[in-house]
Order: structure tokens, then C-alpha cells, then sequence
């Protein structure tokens, strides 16, 4: 039996529907990335911007014939969950979109979802990974950000715009190359939307990346020119952008030149000054940095003299307090892939003899790397460490792990790599770094076999 009734004809066995088909579902759960579960005759469909209990006109948009599941968008809610609300941005509101006949900007996917509910969710899900990837039942508490607004808006540091084709400020749609114009942006900080650069003719450039220091202070503001933009517009454009530094950034090869004020951020976590370039590695949310650095130190508990390892370690962000906490008896070895962030990683540790600031790829790294290690800490990139990485860990044989990981499903394979060799997952801390969007951040403490 179907619980879905096509709109349209039926789509001739083997080919595939328009994507212009609706129909109506029950959704049944949520899933990593984003979704909700539903069914059309026997088949999964991923549907976005529902939530568990509705009953929901979608939109198809991949469907493939021969696809295991399709994708869809709600286009009508039917019967609303108790936990759906108005979303708090309007060009990122799907179903008014659809409503007109267009499309929303991406990145606040959960936004008609109560902010509780969403963290619920969040949670459901991340047990769910664990349960499917690394075999193990754990409850799951999603905490909030420390300081978190209690509407959950206004904490992006950092903000990327797209222009349209008349020169205004805009965003993607989701999954799409087409922009829209967009004004302020209720997710950013307040500082972001200060400078107003939807007011700008921002013709001639391709991309504008905005980032705010975490604890606040004057923004950089980085252009990407269109190919053939002149150097004379760009500086027209920069010259039109008050109360920021400004630079051009070269999205190849990740360095910037500085057009005024200064290429880099001052940053401050706990106390500790970080200098961190345009273009580098910098948590989101503007309470992440505090918060991470918190949960590593306590989980972890760095003594003096202790080896460290801080792998993924972008610009320092915990390979500073861990070079502290060890101090000169101890040693941090540092390693990051990328080359502006490994310089920045090299500055904010300057004339620490104890710390090995190291570039290259982990893999390669710990490939050569023969002294011991205490403790390891990685903090990888969205597709998570890997088997091979996972492997060397486990054979430098250290008392415990701290895994830092913005992906619960990639964290959750690799926790079932060192499940493999014997090790256990012990503390579990996940964090609501990124309010009305499906992403999430976490920190384990994982422990090897007794000897
Ligand atoms: C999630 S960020 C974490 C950075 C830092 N721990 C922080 O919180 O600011 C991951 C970092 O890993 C780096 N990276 C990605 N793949 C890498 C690899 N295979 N080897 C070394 N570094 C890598 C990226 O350049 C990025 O700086």
C-alpha cells in the first residue's frame, strides 16, 4: 500500500518524472543531512524542510528511474507538526518560496523547526549514526552554544555571498548554481550585517567573503573578481565598503592581497590572542572556538610533560592551550594540510621549542613520525579521518583520543575503525554550533583496551 498520491499522471514505468511532480507523503523521520524519511509507492524520498507526523505536498527533484531514493521539497504543509514555526529568514523560507513559484537561498534548512526541537532532532539523529555506522547504542544530549541567543540567530563569524548579475549582493540556492539578491542575513552577527553590502554595486565580483573576530572588532571583507574585472573596479569596490579591511582573494591558491586595512583576523579564545589570515580556518559559530576548546581540555586534562598530537590543526586553535598546558617538559606535535594556516599556526606558537608545527597530510605525517605520543587530537575535515588515519592512531598507542568531528556520520565510521581495535568510546559532548541549519559539532573521548 502507497501513502502517497501522485498529483499527475504516473510517470511511464522506467523513465523519469517530471520534476515539476507533486505529491502528498507522510514523513515518517529525520535523516543526516538535512532530510526527512517519507515513502512514494515503496520508494524512500529524501524531503526537505518537513518535519516527523506531517502530512506534506512535495515536489520531486532527482528522480531517477533507476535511483534507490529520490529527493523532494515541501511545497505545502497539510497537517503541521506542533513544533513548526515561522521561519526567522524569509529568502531562506522554502515553502513561502515555493508558495510563488521560486526557490529559497540554502543554509537554514531547520529554520521552521522550534529551536528545542531542532536540537531534539539533532540528537536523534546523531544516535542513529552511532547506532547504523559504529554498532553502538548511546543516548545523545545536544548542548547549546555557550551564550546561544535564545532565538539561535545571530552567531555566523563568518558569511559568504554570491553576486547576481546586476551587481547586488546574493546567496545560492540550495543544490543550484542560480543566486538570489539577498539583504540581511538573521544567522550572522550583527557586525556582518553593519555593512550593509547589499546597499553596494558589487559589479565585477564574484564572491564576497565576510568573517568577524569571535569576540568582535573590525570585519575583513575578501572580493573574488570575475574573470576580466579590472583592478581598477575591484579598488572602486573596495573604496565603497566602509569600517573593514578589504582584500582580493585568490579562491586557487588561498592567498590575499590587501587592498586596505589588514589581511588577517586577531582572535581571542580564553584568554589567548590567535592571528588568523582571510582565507584560513576559523570555527563558524562565534562562541565554537570557547566552546571546543573548553570541551578538549576537559575531556583530555593535558598534563605537564605530556606529548600531544593535534591533527587538522588549522591555525592552533587548541595546539596553543596544549603547548601551555604541557609546557616545556612536554610536546605538541601540530599538523595541518593547508599552507596559509599552518603559517598562522607557526605565528601563534612563535618561539615555542616544545611544539612541532608540521605541513603536510596527517597520513603522510604520521607515516614518519616515531616518537611516542601520549594523547592525539583530530579534528578532521567533513569527511572524517579514514581508516588509514584511524589505524596509525591506534599504533602510536596513546592513553586516549580526543576526536573533534563536524560529521556525525563520518565520525561515526571512524569511531567503528578503533571499535575494531578494541578501543571504547567514553565521554560524548555534542554541540548546536550551527542553529537552524542540520549541522552539528562533537567532541569524544575515546579509550584503548585495557592492557
Ligand atoms: C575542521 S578544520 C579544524 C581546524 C582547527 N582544529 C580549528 O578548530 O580551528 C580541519 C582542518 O584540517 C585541514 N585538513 C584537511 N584535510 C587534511 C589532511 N588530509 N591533512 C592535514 N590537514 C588537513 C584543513 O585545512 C582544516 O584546517
Amino acid at each position: 500500500m502507497t501513502d502517497a498520491v501522485p498529483a499527475t499522471a504516473p510517470s511511464t514505468p522506467g523513465s523519469e518524472q517530471d520534476a515539476s511532480t507533486t505529491a502528498e507523503l507522510t514523513i515518517e523521520r529525520p535523516a543526516h543531512g538535512g532530510h526527512f524519511v517519507a515513502r512514494h509507492e515503496g520508494r524512500v524520498v529524501f524531503v526537505r524542510h518537513a518535519l516527523p507526523g506531517e502530512r506534506v505536498r512535495v515536489r520531486f527533484s532527482d528522480t531517477a528511474a533507476d535511483a534507490s531514493f529520490w529527493r523532494a521539497d515541501v511545497v505545502e504543509v497539510l497537517e503541521a507538526s506542533p513544533h513548526r514555526v515561522e521561519h526567522p529568514w524569509p529568502v531562506a523560507n522554502a515553502i513561502r518560496a515555493a508558495a510563488r513559484n521560486r526557490s529559497a537561498v540554502g543554509g537554514a534548512e531547520f529554520g521552521h523547526i522550534a529551536l528545542e526541537e531542532q536540537r531534539r532532532l539533532k540528537a536523534a539523529i546523531f544516535e542513529e549514526q552511532l547506532t547504523r555506522l559504529a554498532k553502538t547504542d548511546r543516548t545523545v544530549l545536544v548542548e547549546p552554544a555557550p551564550g546561544e541567543s535564545e532565538d539561535g540567530l545571530g552567531w555566523r563569524s563568518r558569511a559568504a555571498f554570491a553576486v547576481d548579475a546586476a551587481g547586488r549582493l546574493a546567496m545560492h540556492l540550495h543544490r543550484s548554481h542560480e543566486v538570489l539578491p539577498v539583504r540581511e542575513m538573521p544567522l550572522a552577527v550583527p557586525a556582518i550585517n553593519a555593512l550593509r553590502l547589499w546597499t553596494l554595486d558589487l559589479s565585477g565580483v564574484e564572491r564576497v567573503d565576510v568573517a568577524v573576530p569571535s569576540g568582535g572588532g573590525e570585519p575583513l571583507v575578501l572580493l573574488v573578481p570575475a574573470s576580466g574585472t579590472t583592478p581598477r573596479r575591484v579598488a572602486a569596490v573596495a573604496s565603497s565598503i566602509d569600517g573593514a579591511s578589504v582584500g582580493v582573494l585568490d579562491p586557487e591558491s588561498g592567498q590575499v592581497q590587501r587592498l586596505k586595512g589588514r589581511t588577517w583576523l586577531q582572535e581571542n579564545v580564553l584568554g589567548i590572542d590567535y592571528r588568523v589570515t582571510g582565507a584560513g580556518f576559523w570555527q563558524i559559530h562565534r562562541a565554537a572556538p570557547e566552546a571546543l576548546v573548553s570541551a578538549v581540555l576537559d575531556g583530555l586534562q593535558p598534563a605537564a610533560g605530556e606529548r600531544f598530537a593535534d591533527l587538522y590543526a588549522g591555525a592552533g586553535l587548541f595546539t596553543v592551550p596544549l603547548a601551555r598546558a604541557v609546557g616545556p617538559d612536554g610536546a605538541v606535535l601540530s599538523v595541518e594540510g593547508s599552507a596559509g594556516a599552518s603559517r598562522d599556526a607557526r605565528r601563534n606558537l612563535h618561539g615555542q621549542d616544545h611544539v612541532s608545527i608540521v605541513q603536510g597530510r596527517v597520513d603522510a605525517v604520521l607515516g614518519g613520525w616515531n616518537d611516542p605520543l601520549d594523547v592525539v587530537l583530530l579534528d578532521p575535515p567533513r569527511a572524517g579521518a579514514g581508516k588509514k588515519v584511524v589505524r596509525q592512531i591506534v599504533a602510536a598507542r596513546p592513553r586516549a583520543v580526543g576526536y573533534v568531528s563536524c560529521d556525525p556520520a563520518s565520525f561515526a565510521r571512524d569511531l567503528g575503525y578503533f571499535f575494531a581495535a578494541g578501543w571504547t568510546l567514553d565521554t560524548l559532548r555534542v554541540f548546536d554550533l550551527y542553529p537552524h541549519t542540520h549541522h552539528m559539532e562533537s567532541f569524544a573521548r575515546l579509550l584503548p583496551p585495557a592492557a
